[in-house]
């Protein structure tokens, strides 16, 4: 089969995609004539604060979920067999914790940006450094998604490369930018239904083609493609059990628990209940997208076989596997095609409009507001909405970067970990630990960052190296040689690291899978360190409502006086074992969203120390009295 005869689009093929682009639009004019009609910031940047579970779960499933899973996840599988799968068992810790931890903490303080979390806990200084460390992940991360379904679009269909790149910057801009949040979680829930039935569609026909979904797990098993447990507890293995369930997990927090584009759409919930519930829906569904890209990827390779089109050199990269594969089976299914490629769009257009309104959120409250306190609301959205349009032009200019990264899913998730470790491990730093203070806390996030880079960019440069110069039967030359040269000469090095790879490349060796979790660890203790050093944080002057009490919820079941203990000096809520936040001072709020700070930060300050301890009995005894007590405060 020639490559020119097969990648042809049907009318009907470019009437659905078009479809895709018209009925997006129409969402983002809707919600820009309806409603508030777009016109405060709260309802551009929080959706009014008026969303149920439903379509805030999907909209969650599709904020990182983008062409690069789509494309990616069955391109793992047909080259390295089912493992990867098992990154499903990291979803349960992954959604269950931000539920219960991260979930409330921000919705119980009525911020915009998760970064205003910084300068409550810590100062303005740490806001910033998230602040800017946020909007360079998003940029980055936002060039991949655009660029990866245009490249592979471009290379099998001869489909215009620029011409994508901008039709889908362009429609998602102007949506992002007339209907606020609104019109990105509806879009988010049509475009998660498109992606379904793009995915569905190719996995059916293609399972048909190769003579069932049986077939297909026959042909698969037989060829060693059903990946058993590997349990070697080994962090330098790429993949394994514990690599992909466990490192996993911290990847699921950077994303799930404190990433903006996730927090706003909790926030945007009606109620904390919804928005946890939310949490619970988005865990079958994620699952269930998991196992959709892992089937696609046996179908593919019942199909071919070892001699996919990269072997036989039809597409030149994996990531163009799939969209080849697509296009091989749907030939003769005018529309189906287009289906398809409205499905690697979808995934694409709910990635960038969740990253614009993100960016646009934590640009405007805490870069822009806290220069300019006096701004009216008018201006205020206003400038959001430039806002979006600008982020959407830069990240056109991102693209071209992205095309430097190599295979796509493993960059993606690599950048998740680079630069989302490190600031999931300053929000944890925060909450966790209440003798954390500023100081520790940039000191930790900069070195954080720093260990990021060096692990990432080391393990990228030492990867690549080999495979972009020397052949690889040269590489399997050299490895023999040396392998006979070893054994020959020491026996010991049988028992050495997996890889025979000693000191700096070892460290570098570390699976990308790891990366949130090690930065993030890295954030923490030196953080901790700088904190004991410059003179850590007293646990009574700690807002209760700005940290969690890990210990005395892990050891509910010891008495009071020990769970006091462990409490650090903090005085969360004696009466109950899940320590309430609600009684706790909430900073007030403007209504524009800023944060009164400088007030109330003082006067908290001065509630909590001059609080007599005694106090702390009384309300143990008095429940309604304490009420009473803090709502006339
Ligand atoms: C991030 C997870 C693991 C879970 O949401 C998955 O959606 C994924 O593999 N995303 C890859 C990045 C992307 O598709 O843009
Ligand atoms: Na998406």
């Amino acid at each position: 089969m020639a490559t020119s005869t097969v990648m042809r689009f049907t009318v009907a093929d470019y009437v659905i995609f078009a479809l895709l682009l018209i009925f997006s639009s129409v969402i983002g004019l809707f919600y820009a004539l309806s409603g508030g009609r777009q016109r405060t910031t709260q309802e551009f940047l929080l959706a009014g604060r008026s969303m149920t579970f439903l379509p805030v779960a999907l909209s969650l499933l599709a904020s990182f979920q983008s062409a690069v899973a789509i494309l990616g996840v069955p391109a793992e599988i047909y080259t390295f067999g089912t493992e990867y799968w098992f990154l499903g068992c990291s979803y349960f810790l992954g959604l269950l914790i931000p539920a219960h931890i991260f979930v409330p903490m921000f919705y119980r303080l009525k911020i915009t940006s998760t970064y205003e979390y910084l300068e409550l806990r810590f100062n303005k200084a740490t806001r910033l450094c998230g602040t800017l460390t946020f909007i360079f992940q998003m940029v980055i991360y936002m060039g991949l998604v655009l660029y990866t379904p245009a490249l592979a679009l471009n290379a099998v269909t001869g489909f215009d490369l620029w011409g994508a790149v901008l039709t889908m910057g362009l429609v998602c801009t102007l949506y992002t930018a007339l209907g606020g949040l609104k019109a990105v979680i509806w879009t988010d829930v049509f475009q998660t239904l498109v992606m379904f039935s793009g995915q569905l569609a190719v996995i059916i026909i293609g399972a048909k083609e190769a003579g069932g979904i049986g077939e297909v797990w026959r042909i698969a098993k037989n060829n060693g493609k059903i990946s058993g447990i590997d349990l070697n507890p080994d962090p330098f293995e790429r993949h394994t059990f514990w690599t992909l369930s466990f490192g996993g997990v911290f990847m699921m927090l950077a994303l799930y628990g404190v990433n903006q584009a996730q927090v706003q759409r909790y926030l945007s919930s009606q109620t904390e209940k919804q928005a946890i519930l939310s949490c619970y829906v988005v865990f079958p569904c994620q699952q269930l997208v998991l196992a959709m890209g892992c089937i696609l990827g046996l179908v593919m390779f019942a199909r071919y076989g070892e001699n996919g089109p990269l072997q036989q050199g039809y597409v030149n990269a994996s990531d163009q596997m799939v969209l080849y594969f697509v296009m091989d089976i749907l030939q003769h299914y005018p529309g189906l095609p287009g289906l398809f490629i409205a499905c690697l769009f979808s995934g694409a257009l709910s990635t960038i409009s969740s990253a614009f309104n993100s960016l646009a959120a934590v640009t405007m409250t805490d870069l822009v507001k806290p220069q300019y306190p006096h701004m009216t609301e008018a201006r205020a959205t206003l400038i959001s909405k430039c806002l979006a349009l600008g982020y959407g032009l830069l990240c056109l200019g991102m693209a071209y970067i992205a095309s430097l990264m190599g295979p796509v899913l493993q960059a993606a998730l690599s950048i998740f970990g680079i630069v989302g470790g490190p600031l999931l491990g300053i929000f944890c730093l925060g909450m966790f630990f209440p003798m954390a203070n500023s100081t520790g806390a940039i000191s930790g996030l900069v070195a954080g960052l720093i260990m990021a880079f060096w692990i990432g960019i080391g393990g990228f440069i030492s990867k690549r190296a080999p495979l972009s110069f020397v052949n690889a039967t040269t590489i399997q030359n050299i490895s023999t040689s040396l392998t006979t040269a070893t054994m020959t000469t020491v026996n010991l090095t049988t028992v050495a690291p997996s890889n025979g790879l000693t000191g700096l490349k070892k460290f570098y060796s570390l699976s990308y899978m790891w990366y949130s979790g090690h930065n993030a660890a890295t954030v923490v203790i030196v953080g901790l360190l700088v904190s004991f050093l410059t003179g850590p944080v007293k646990g009574e002057d700690v807002n209760p409502s700005l940290v969690f009490p890990v210990l005395r919820y892990l050891l509910f079941f010891l008495p009071e006086r020990c769970k006091e203990k462990l409490s650090c000096g903090v005085r969360y809520h004696p009466a109950s074992n899940e320590p309430s936040l609600q009684h706790s001072l909430v900073p007030t709020k403007e209504p524009n969203g800023v944060i009164n700070n400088d007030v109330t930060r003082g006067e908290e300050k001065q509630k909590f120390a001059s609080e007599p301890p005694m106090e702390v009995e009384i309300r143990k005894e008095d429940q309604a009295a304490e009420i009473l007590q803090e709502t006339s405060l």
